[in-house]
């Protein structure tokens, strides 16, 4: 599997594809052509100055005699971060607070009205080891924590509305922690929160250790520039955790992650020469001695992220923004990932390839795997209606017919509709 070494899949087919079977490839894996946005060049400048990736693009909506069009800019942010993990707790959410504000006074420069960061973005993605100290103490406050506060601030400097997602410290509930995204308007008030309602139990993402399923059900959030909702990273795998958002009036879904190819198993193979970071030779396509068998039978995650925020935004008539953290994140202490095989520091690779997915299927480009990046993106709220109007899927969706089906399926007593001879 790629590492840092690897560009993008956009960069592969424009290096590699004569001029026509790119335009057909890109049409087909991409859908119909997303316009480059015109960004002030003090923008790129600034963003070459603090080395991150500048992208803008928009989708185009077609022009209604009632209603006007409904513009807005998102930004979406993918980062590293910036400090080994075994620096001071506090020092490390100072480094990540002023990435981002670097990143939010460029975003504010380019016109961007809601701002999402990627899922945990104060801390370094810990949960794989299921250690409790310091990771814990990265959580905070959703209502009045360091992080909220200082987002309060961006907003209102700004006139930006802020999606942060944070690990949050429930101290009104006997201090539970939950992975939870904090909307701030751009007035600088606290719209409300958000909770991640599906946790993964696959490979080193362990994070039930340290949260519970959310209990704050599938809210959005009505802000000037929107009704936003935000479905944290692997509810992206749950068709109706999107529904459901989509059902509450969702016209954009953030989808923070945090997310790596393929999990390293800690198998000899994989600790000398992870399979993120290949010694000259793809270890994946290898049918050396030291392939590592595990990985091969694992579901690349990379191969699932281009499709799944992108069929979200298809199968609901609405945007969805998917944003991934970015490059490695190495523990100070070895942790294993339940399967038997040797201990590992190291996550894997995180490889960013952020972007944005609208309700005509049509996508734009990702962010770099391997840098920091801001996506500007432009969109026409109105295409969410415009689409729905032709393809229909809200009219045709069956839903009392799932709902009476699910509800009964739920029930202990049930029994599958099966037909037998
Ligand atoms: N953070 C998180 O939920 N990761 C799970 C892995 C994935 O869904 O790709």
């Amino acid at each position: 599997m790629a590492g840092a070494e690897w560009e993008s899949l956009e960069q592969c087919l424009e290096k590699n594809l004569p001029l026509a079977d790119l335009r057909e490839v890109k049409r087909i894996l991409y859908g119909k052509e997303t316009r480059e946005l015109h960004l002030p060049s003090g923008a790129f400048e600034a963003a070459s100055k603090g080395d991150f990736e500048l992208r803008g693009y928009g989708f185009e909506a077609a022009e209604e005699q009632q209603r006007r069009p409904r513009i807005v800019r998102v930004g979406l942010v993918q980062n590293r971060t910036p400090l080994p993990a075994d620096t001071p707790v506090v020092k490390q959410v100072t480094a990540l607070h002023r990435r981002i504000e670097a990143i939010t006074e460029v975003a504010a420069t380019c016109g961007v009205n809601i701002i999402c960061f990627q899922e945990a973005w104060t801390m370094p993605f810990a949960f794989c080891t299921r250690e409790r100290l310091p990771w814990t103490e990265f959580a905070e406050s959703a209502e009045d924590g360091p992080t909220i506060r200082f987002c309060q601030e961006l907003a209102r400097k700004h006139d930006m509305v802020v999606v942060s997602p944070i690990l949050e410290r429930d101290a009104e509930h006997g201090d539970v922690l939950w992975n939870t995204a904090v909307v701030i308007s751009n007035s600088g008030a606290i719209l409300g929160k958000t909770r991640k309602n599906h946790i993964p139990r696959v490979g080193d993402f362990n994070e039930s250790t340290y949260y519970m399923e959310g209990n704050l059900g599938h809210p959005v959030f009505q802000t000037q520039f929107g009704r936003i909702a935000v479905n944290i990273c692997y509810g992206r795998h749950h068709p109706l955790n999107w529904l459901m958002y989509s059902v509450n009036g969702a016209e954009i879904i953030f989808n923070p992650s945090a997310t790596v190819g393929a999990l390293s198993c800690g198998c000899e193979s994989c600790t000398l020469h992870p399979p993120w970071r290949p010694a000259g030779k793809m270890l994946y396509s290898s049918r050396s001695s030291t392939v590592c068998l595990i990985s091969e039978n694992v579901i690349d995650g990379e191969s699932l992220w281009p499709i799944e925020a992108r069929n979200a935004a298809i199968a609901n008539h609405c945007f969805t923004c998917a944003i991934n953290r970015v490059g490695e994140e190495r523990f100070p202490n070895e942790f294993t990932s339940g399967d038997g095989k040797k201990a590992h520091r190291d996550f894997g690779y995180f490889y960013g390839s952020s972007y944005v997915a609208a309700p005509d299927g049509s996508r734009t480009p990702g962010l770099s795997r391997n840098q920091d990046g801001l996506l500007v993106t432009e969109l026409d709220l109105n295409l969410c209606r415009q689409v729905n109007d032709i393809w229909g899927f809200k009219m045709t969706g069956r839903y009392e017919m799932y709902a009476q089906e699910l509800a009964e399926a739920v029930k202990p007593n049930y029994s599958p509709n099966i037909v037998k001879e």
